[in-house]
């Protein structure tokens, strides 16, 4: 198995080209199943997840084509997409396919809203909580469908199609939030959500569903409100930059020190996470078409964080900002509120010197500790990744075994950093 070879100390200076959000991407294909028509993304990013829904969607029938170049082959990184659902021969997503990650499950809401029926595996994705579906299915319910668990596997049935109801999330779910919005554009009448999750890519799906012909208005607050209509047409759209690795190459930068140009992204994606590190002592520059990240010299100050949903700081950056903190002046205390059991990093960071007690759903970091390289390997994507961030500048070498998490989530991930001075190399084997 391929693992990630890192030898400390170099600080980062360059530029790095930010990727479309891989979970955008996702929803967004999965929508190519509301129309007979052709679907065209760009921006998609090139990641194991994209790979892994585009084989549970040819297996339903759908056609697709890929083009454009690889990174480093010209500036342009993105791929684009073409889908087509004009001929789906099945509405059965198998265990198989789907417990590879999270959002196939997704795929239950368009396949019923079009063909009144699918028969989709419970979902896999990162271990970090029991992750239930009973919103979901609590939303498609709600549309009138008629839900069954049966030996892992969820079967939803509304012959006559799904009507229009209030959808009420006790609490904010992303999953739960594309799924209302994809069945309740094809259902009749109106649909409410409330509760909705704010999330940058719930916005993007509800942007590009728009352009397919759908009636969304709200997205992006908590209050959505879509009107059905009968079918949905082809459209194109390009994926909106990915967040998540706008943060984690920014925590990078200040945990190295240096400047780089974040490009392709905006701040308005992950403000509140920015304001953390600015705090930290890192500069934070928006500028034209990207985000300048400097820091030269100086200590990392300790900053306590809480995740939150959008706006708030994202759990998705929880772990490499864990990281960061284990080289801060001082201690610092991250609590997580979103996921039960997103702290699986902490051993891992441990192995590498890392000071850091578990109490509850908080982590506090004691930082200004000395951290030196070390074998290790993460079970989720994000957990990876931060172990990336504490080799870059962990004394000798740090090898992290299991990269394809980190191929789930993060485009050319050695080649992005290399580039900015990182001694990071992939072994493969
Ligand atoms: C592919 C994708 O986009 N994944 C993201 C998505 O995951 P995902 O959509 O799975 O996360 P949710 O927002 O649904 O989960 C939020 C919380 O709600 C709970 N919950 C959710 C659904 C449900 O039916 N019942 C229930 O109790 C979850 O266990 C969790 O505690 O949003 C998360 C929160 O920003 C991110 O960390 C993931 O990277
Ligand atoms: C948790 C993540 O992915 P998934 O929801 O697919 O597990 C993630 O992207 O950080």
């Amino acid at each position: 198995m391929d693992r990630i070879v890192i030898r400390g100390g170099a600080p980062l200076n360059g530029v790095i080209p930010i990727s479309g959000a891989k979970n955008a991407a996702l929803p967004l294909m999965i929508a190519s199943l509301l129309t007979s028509e052709t679907l065209e993304l760009t921006n998609v990013p090139r990641l194991a997840d994209i790979s892994s829904l585009l084989r549970i969607m040819s297996n339903f029938g759908v056609d697709h084509t890929i083009a454009g170049k690889r990174l480093g082959e010209n500036t342009e990184s993105g791929q684009t997409i073409r889908l087509n659902a004009g001929n789906v021969v099945d509405t059965f997503a198998p265990y198989e396919l789907v417990s590879t990650m999270r959002a196939s499950f997704w795929v239950i809401a368009p396949l019923l809203a079009r063909f009144g029926e699918a028969r989709v595996s419970m979902p896999g994705g990162c271990a970090i909580g029991t992750r239930p579906v009973d919103l979901l299915i609590m939303a498609l319910e709600k549309l009138g469908a008629d839900v069954e668990v049966d030996g892992g596997y969820v079967v939803a049935k509304a012959p006559n199609g799904l009507t229009g109801g209030t959808i009420h999330f006790p609490k904010v779910t992303v999953g739960g939030t594309h799924v209302a919005l994809m069945a309740a554009t094809l259902a009749k009448g109106t649909t409410i959500i409330d509760n909705a999750a704010c999330e940058p890519e719930v916005t993007d799906l509800a942007d590009c569903l728009n352009k397919m012909g759908a009636r969304i208005k709200g997205a992006g607050t908590p209050h959505i409100e879509i009107e059905g209509v009968p079918s949905l047409h082809g459209a194109s759209h390009p994926v909106l930059p990915d967040r998540i690795e706008t943060g984690t190459y920014a925590m990078a930068v200040a945990m190295t020190g240096g400047d780089v140009l974040l490009q392709d992204t905006r701040a308005d994606l992950l403000q509140s996470a920015l304001d953390v590190l600015a705090r930290t002592g890192t500069e934070v520059i928006p500028v034209e078409n990207g985000i300048r990240i400097r820091r030269e010299g100086g200590q990392i100050e300790a900053v306590n964080i809480t995740t939150e949903p959008f706006p708030g700081f994202p759990t998705d950056l929880q772990a490499q900002f864990m990281a960061l903190m284990t080289k801060a002046k001082g201690s610092s205390t991250i609590r997580e509120t979103i996921f039960e059991n997103r702290f699986m990093h902490v051993q891992e960071l441990a192995r590498l010197g890392a000071q850091i007690r578990l109490d509850g759903d908080c982590a506090i970091v004691d930082g200004a500790g000395v951290l030196k390289g070390a074998p290790v390997m993460a079970t989720d994507l994000r957990a990876s990744v931060s172990l990336v961030i504490a080799g870059l500048v962990a004394e000798g070498e740090t090898t992290i075994n299991r990269v394809y998490h980190l191929d789930r989530g993060f485009e050319a991930l050695e080649a992005k950093l290399s580039r900015c001075g990182a001694n990071i190399e992939r072994v493969r084997g």
